[in-house]
């Protein structure tokens, strides 16, 4: 029988708890998940921190901590584009092919159904606390943020300095470059 493929799309600007919860969630509905990571060409910035390669082993050391089978996902960095109407098709030569989309997100849900794609908008889990934003802002202000984010996430951001790249990111003279 062909296999169910779906994709889910986000930033992963840090990987957190919702977005292990959803994938592991989702992972039960379908055979295989591509896992997206979207503006792949951004990093230093205070909303887009980290970089695609960075984002890549967060997602990985995550979804191995909880001991997700290694061959029912992909991970594939998405740079924008500055044409929406043509995105989705960016998105589908970039990756297997796949029948379903699971986002929240209300653009990338319309771009994916004017392509005639399935689209689920999952769950949302904890969002007050489970939000990259708002563990973004937590590194800033020295707030505990280790318990949002898997274990292997968080020491993943204290070896490559994470939390002081962001709060330097955060200073103005930075942000007018
Ligand atoms: N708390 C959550 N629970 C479940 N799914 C979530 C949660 N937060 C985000 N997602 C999923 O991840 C997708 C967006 O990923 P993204 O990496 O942008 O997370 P984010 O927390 O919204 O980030 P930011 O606050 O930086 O915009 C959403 O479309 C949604 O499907
Ligand atoms: N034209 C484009 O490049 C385009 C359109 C829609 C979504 N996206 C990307 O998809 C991702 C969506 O993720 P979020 O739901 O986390 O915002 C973002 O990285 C966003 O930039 C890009």
């Amino acid at each position: 029988m062909k296999k169910s493929r779906g994709i889910i799309v986000g930033r992963f600007q840090p990987v957190h708890n919702g977005h292990i919860q959803i994938i592991r969630n989702v992972l039960e509905e379908i055979d295989e998940l591509i896992i997206a990571i979207g503006s792949a060409q951004l990093s230093h910035t205070p909303k887009n921190p980290f970089t695609a390669g960075e984002r890549v082993t967060m997602v990985k050391e995550a979804l191995n901590e909880i001991n997700i089978n290694p061959n029912s996902y992909y991970i594939i960095p998405i740079p924008d584009i500055s044409n929406h109407s043509l995105w989705a098709s960016h998105v589908k030569t970039l990756t297997p092919s796949f029948n379903k989309v699971y986002s929240g997100n209300p653009l990338v849900q319309r771009l994916f159904i004017e392509n005639n794609y399935e689209v689920t908008t999952p769950p949302l889990y904890n969002r007050t606390e489970y939000s990259g934003r708002e563990i973004r802002n937590k590194m800033i202000n020295d707030e505990k943020w280790d318990i949002l984010v898997p274990n292997t996430t968080y020491k993943f951001i204290r070896e490559i300095d994470g939390i002081n790249r962001i709060k330097d990111l955060s200073q103005k003279e930075i942000n007018e470059l």
